[in-house]
């Protein structure tokens, strides 16, 4: 059976309502695709912690967690992921990349043009749609 994996990924807007996007490099799995940054929630760890200590790692920036924006289950070759977006907001510090190949702030009507990890499209239509 295929193993499911939780996953918290952040939307987080700047003041111009952009959104921030980011690269996944060549050597990740499921590579070169675009996704809100985040990661996998450890066992016993709550959802918003998983993300702060998640963005903290990734992009050396603190983030305060808001509001749950969508959860989405999507079904991959190798595993299933339940994928929950959180509406975050930046409290210290600016994003820089370390593992990702690159960062983005992407306009919402944006959003579309860029190759989406598929388990992430409903949370890119549904931002699309938002304003
Ligand atoms: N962070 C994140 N991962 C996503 C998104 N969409 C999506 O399909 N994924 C997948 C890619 C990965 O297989 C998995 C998240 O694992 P990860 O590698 O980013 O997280 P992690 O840092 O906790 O993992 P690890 O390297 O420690 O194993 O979820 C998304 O929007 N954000």
């Amino acid at each position: 059976m295929k193993q499911t994996v939780k996953v918290v990924a952040a939307i987080i807007e700047n003041e111009n309502q952009e959104i921030l996007c980011v690269l996944r490099s060549p050597s990740m799995l499921i590579p070169n695709m675009w996704e809100f940054p985040g990661g996998k929630v450890e066992d016993g760890e709550d959802i918003y912690s998983a993300l702060i200590r998640e963005i903290k790692e990734e992009l050396d920036c603190n983030i305060a967690t808001q509001e749950i924006f969508n959860e989405h289950t999507h079904e991959y070759e190798a595993f299933i992921i339940n994928l929950i977006t959180i509406k975050s907001k930046i409290t210290k510090g600016s994003p820089k990349v370390s593992e990702h190949s690159n960062l983005i702030w992407s306009k919402r009507e944006s959003l579309s043009l860029l190759k989406w990890a598929p388990a992430d499209i409903p949370a890119v239509e549904l931002l699309m749609n938002e304003k």
